[in-house]
């Protein structure tokens, strides 16, 4: 039986990008996830391999990235109707844009003076708990009872879009990571923390607590001029520990959330960190435990077998 072409679209899915805007120490950002399906006078490419209609998905992709530098991005609305009118009006076989924005909301740590570019994604974190206790008869060895009070959580993701350096690492022959001075942070909080002592008698708040820690990761994270992740980690880390003698030791694993800067070299574009390109996979994965000196470590280490 012969066969017909239905319906079609084209475009490159997903393309993460971030643009950053700069008003001195004030850092603006919008973060948008954007989707393109052209489709129009396509039947050659499917039918007989001629591409010879066809703007190639890549050129898509690298267009948003082009138009975030060049225009910027007033809104996700703005941004779409501009690529979408660029792609139908530049292109004689395309017919229809359709074009799908996600955009990423993102709330200001606060900071102490006047720089403002430490940022909290709206909405994604859940906190956590895990309460362990031996009773009387626990057999271990007539210690009594045991009581383990984990808090934690999971999923607070964050950024600074400057005061983060990465140089002076080992090269060997497969390096070829740039040394920059001047890149964007991003993680994905996952912590989980272990309360010191009995949770009975003095009525802990454990919502005053939780917040007061959480409060302390962000400072931190917000706060610390960083030559790596894994020293911004470990002042969160200590924060939560120094400031809370409630807290005996803290379990970190951090994602790094790369944003890697888009190069518009080709377009005749220069970049001075304003457009990036916000991978997913791989990610470095940085993980540690900060204690009080003397406490025995008692956190997993495996955050994900927690709650
Ligand atoms: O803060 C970082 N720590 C690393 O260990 C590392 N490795 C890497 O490629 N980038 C980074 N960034």
């Amino acid at each position: 039986m012969p066969t017909v072409l239905g319906q079609n679209q084209y475009g490159k899915a997903e393309t993460r990008v971030v643009r950053v805007t700069r008003e001195g120490p004030v850092h603006h950002i919008r973060d948008l996830n954007v989707s393109i399906a052209l489709s129009g006078a396509m039947s050659d490419v499917h039918t007989k391999g001629s591409n010879a209609g066809v703007l190639p998905t890549d050129t898509t992709k690298n267009t948003v990235f082009a138009f975030a530098k060049e225009h910027g991005i007033a809104s996700a609305e703005d941004f779409a109707v501009r690529l979408a009118r660029h792609f139908v009006s530049g292109q004689e076989t395309i017919h229809t844009a359709r074009i799908r924005v996600e955009e990423y909301g993102w709330d200001r740590i606060p900071a102490d003076g006047d720089a403002a570019h430490s940022f909290v994604r709206r909405g994604q974190e859940t906190r956590t708990a895990q309460v362990t206790y031996h009773g009387q008869s626990n057999g271990h060895g007539g210690q009594g009872e045991q009581w383990q009070v984990l808090s934690g959580l999971k999923g607070l993701v964050v950024m600074n879009t400057t005061d983060s350096e990465f140089h002076g690492y080992v090269k060997d022959r497969y390096t070829t990571l740039p040394e920059t001075r001047d890149r964007i942070l991003a993680t994905e909080v996952n912590a989980c923390w272990r309360h010191a002592g009995r949770p009975e008698g003095d009525k802990p708040d454990w919502d005053a607590s939780y917040e007061r820690a959480r409060g302390h990761l962000l400072a931190a994270f917000a706060g610390t001029y960083s030559l790596s992740l894994q020293q911004t980690l470990y002042a969160m880390g200590s924060r939560v520990v120094d400031q809370e003698p409630g807290i005996d030791e803290i379990r970190l694993s951090l994602p790094n959330k790369h944003h890697f800067l888009a190069d518009l070299r080709p377009f005749g574009l220069d970049n001075d960190n304003e457009v990036y390109f916000a991978a997913d996979r791989p990610y470095g994965l940085i993980e540690a435990t900060v204690l009080r000196d003397g406490v025995t470590a008692a956190v997993p280490v495996d955050l994900t077998n927690l709650p």
